[in-house]
């Protein structure tokens, strides 16, 4: 009897769909060998050191930034894969470098100005003068936003004076925390100040973090919340090309200008502020608006919880070390008795010339815990390839360094107890020695994509560290953890106090 039809279409379909799937699994099984074997023994790359997973995708990157365990990791493989310095293959194309040495070669190289792929997440926001990566179109648009109005006598001559006000603020709100008997986690505190700062150097006037002594808006806590997310764009090129490339999950996913917090109230505030005042940023003669926005949120993302990051860091690292706090202290009551510090803000002049322990804290504080712990890629040109320290590296390579790696476990450039906090360091073996460490420091970035706000985050380190010790006796509760999430460190938890006034 001829079958029904009824009975006879579900068995072909069925038959129809376990054989195609049977196929596409075939193909991604034959995809995935093929990458594997090209990765491993075809690829420009292969004769660099790594694990074989991270020659052949680079999620293993984009896990180890998500669980903040990125920095020990690397460490780690150059413990065990980078004898003589040899650069260390962390994802297909990627070359870990972590020999101080080695840094001029990348980043002071104008042939190398371009930045890797990494850089490459349009699908996370408008380009902006950070995710620019042609030399050419950099060069100009970091004229446009730079130039002098960052530089230390500028910042000195127009900023300084409204900093201090900050600071003023900042203290009386540190002193009511006292009377009401309230612990306060300080490291927030510090990022709330720097926020501060650089929206009130952005748009003359500050957006409250200190006037209202919160988080405005959860804006930092927004920001540490994304850089999971971010970090994870930035390592793994399936997500950052193939998800966040889809119009649909980027609604999803990123923050909206409607929103009545974070990022999106961030980018709404920034956009009325650019198309109402006259701030810093609506002068800038180059670009629309969208790139006026996506600067505006580049420097506060750039200069707000890094710098509040670097500040509290440095308080930990004192606070932590009962000597290096006793001779802090010192040092700022020996300046005092001299009468060489203002009041009641310190200049940052008076800091470094009068406070030079203090100032040293600083630097060892920004060579361990580094506030940007992330991956900065810049790409080998076409041609001949280039060689760094005696290693030939293909053209197309992007090579990149890391500022814990190359700050903790270089034992050339910082001496064999690099991976101590030991500020000490900075003032044996006179200026020069200073001087060489100096120029071993990746923190600030290197060359002409360097750090545009360095300045401006030392002088509000050199204000605020000091002003706390010199006004409050410190008791800590708890000392918090500097954590890196997606390359963004923080205090998580933090830094929890409580302050007693000096009488
Ligand atoms: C302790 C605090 C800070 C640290 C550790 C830090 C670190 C860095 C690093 C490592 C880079 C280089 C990235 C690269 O090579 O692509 C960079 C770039 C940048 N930083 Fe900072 N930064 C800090 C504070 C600030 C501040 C206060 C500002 C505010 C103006 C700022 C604005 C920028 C900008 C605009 C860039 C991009 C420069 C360019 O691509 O030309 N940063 N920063």
């Amino acid at each position: 009897m001829a079958p029904h039809v009824g009975n006879i279409l579900p068995t072909t379909w069925s038959g129809l769909i376990s054989g195609s799937a049977a196929l596409i699994l075939l193909i991604g099984v034959a995809a995935a060998a093929w990458r594997v074997i090209y990765s491993l023994c075809f690829h420009p790359l292969k004769h660099f050191p790594g694990p074989w997973y991270t020659a052949c995708t680079s999620l293993p990157l984009g896990i180890a930034g998500l669980s903040r365990s990125e920095p020990a990791w690397l460490c780690s493989l150059v413990e065990k894969y980078g004898k003589n310095g040899t650069p260390i293959r962390i994802a297909p194309d990627l070359l870990l470098f972590h020999k101080a040495r080695q840094l001029r070669d990348i980043y002071w190289d104008a042939a190398c100005n371009t930045k890797g792929g990494i850089y490459q997440h349009e699908a996370i926001g408008p380009t902006s003068l950070f995710t620019t990566t042609g030399a050419d179109d950099h060069r100009k648009l970091r004229k446009a936003l730079g130039g002098a109005f960052w530089s230390v006598g500028t910042l000195k001559k127009t900023w300084e004076g409204r900093i201090d006000e900050l600071v003023v603020n900042w203290v009386a709100n540190r002193r009511r925390d006292e009377e009401i008997g309230k612990p306060v986690v300080l490291s927030n505190k510090t990022s709330e100040f720097a926020a501060d700062v650089m929206t009130m150097v952005l748009f003359t006037t500050p957006w409250g973090f200190v006037r209202n002594d919160r988080d405005e808006r959860g804006m930092l806590h927004a920001w540490r919340a994304g850089t999971g997310l971010f970090g994870l764009a930035v390592r793994w090129r399936f997500l950052r090309e193939v998800v966040l490339g889809s119009r649909l999950m980027r609604d999803y996913l990123l923050p909206k200008l409607t929103d009545e917090w974070g990022n999106g109230w961030l980018m709404a505030q920034g956009m009325r502020e650019i198309s109402n005042r006259h701030g810093r940023l609506s002068k800038e003669k180059e670009g629309t608006d969208t790139q006026r926005l996506a600067n505006m949120t580049l420097f506060i993302q750039a200069g707000a919880d890094t710098t509040g990051t670097g500040l509290g860091a440095t308080l930990r690292l004192i606070l932590k070390h009962p000597d290096v706090l006793a001779k802090v202290c010192e040092e700022i009551a020996a300046a005092d008795t001299k009468g060489v510090l203002s009041n009641p803000v310190v200049q940052y002049d008076e800091a470094k010339q009068h406070l030079p322990y203090l100032s040293a804290c600083i630097r060892e504080s920004l060579r361990l815990h580094s506030p940007i712990p992330n991956l900065f890629s810049r790409l080998v040109p076409p041609g001949d390839g280039k060689t760094i320290d005696g290693f030939h590296i293909p053209a197309g390579t992007e090579m990149l360094s890391h500022a814990v790696v190359v700050q903790q476990l270089d034992t050339d450039a910082f001496g064999p107890d690099a991976a101590e906090f030991r500020p000490a360091r900075w003032l044996e073996g006179g200026e020069a020695r200073a001087a060489r460490m100096e120029a071993c420091m990746y923190t600030f970035g290197m060359g002409p994509r360097g750090c545009l706000g360095k300045e401006l985050a030392l002088m509000e380190l050199h204000k605020l560290v000091p002003e706390v010790l010199r006004r409050f006796g410190v008791e800590v509760l708890e000392e918090g953890q500097y954590c890196a999430c997606g390359g963004i460190a923080y205090l998580q938890p933090g830094l929890l106090v409580r302050l007693t006034s000096r009488g």
